[in-house]
């Protein structure tokens, strides 16, 4: 399976995990509300280092987008809010970055609500609902995603850890789609900051 490690902010932290770990997907959040906000002061050394590197943004405009697409790099947007099928379509077309489109989960999943985007995304991405929109270290109903009815590729996030990773590989092999994970809070010694050691321990469960 794939891997996300999101949240990440200090540079010898991000060297560690990438020279170790060598993630798929390192992400940075560009929610200014986040414990772990990037701010654009650390775009010249975070851009240099070579990993894929998502931006998280929560209903951020274009512009903003964009800039930061340049400023640091980003090989993937990841849309963590309400963003509309035309906003992601926008984004797509006019940058070319790889796109998730985050749903965030309660006690019920909408379908329906996703069709539209299906076209305009790379991945989609569901985590668990909070009212601070990511970051809340828990997990949902996992057996929802057992209904899943399209063929484009998801990450499962919201509070995972290394305790739940036999679950993880079962419902990996019982829904395809599932290809990755997208680990964040729990891996932290403090906001922003991962144990390297732990998110290893996690890479060689999961690789295959
Ligand atoms: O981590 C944050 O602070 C954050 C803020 C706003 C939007 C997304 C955020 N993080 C995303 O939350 C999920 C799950 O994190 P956790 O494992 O529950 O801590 C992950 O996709 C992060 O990208």
């Amino acid at each position: 399976m794939k891997l996300k490690v999101c949240g990440m902010r200090h540079l010898n932290n991000i060297q560690d995990l990438v020279t170790k770990v060598y993630p798929d997907w390192m992400g940075l959040i560009f929610y200014p509300k986040s414990s772990r906000y990037v701010p654009e002061e650390l775009a010249e050394s975070i851009s240099q280092i070579q990993v894929r590197k998502v931006g998280v943004f929560v209903d951020s405009n274009f512009a903003e987008i964009k800039s930061r697409i340049k400023s640091f790099g980003l090989s993937t947007v990841q849309l963590h809010g309400g963003e509309t099928v035309d906003f992601v379509k926008q984004i797509k077309e006019e940058t070319g970055v790889e796109v998730f489109k985050v749903f965030s989960v309660k006690q019920q999943l909408d379908w329906s609500k996703m069709e539209d985007y299906v076209s305009n995304v790379d991945y989609f991405l569901f985590d668990t609902f909070t009212t601070a929109h990511g970051g809340s270290g828990k997990t949902f109903d996992w057996n929802l995603l057992k209904e899943y009815p399209f063929t484009k590729p998801f990450l499962l996030s919201g509070g995972l850890d290394n305790t739940h990773m036999e679950r993880l590989l079962e419902l990996h092999s019982q829904i395809p789609q599932m290809v990755g994970l997208d680990i964040n809070s729990k891996y932290e010694v403090s906001p922003a900051l991962k144990d390297i050691e732990k998110v290893y321990e996690l890479k060689s469960r999961i690789s295959n």
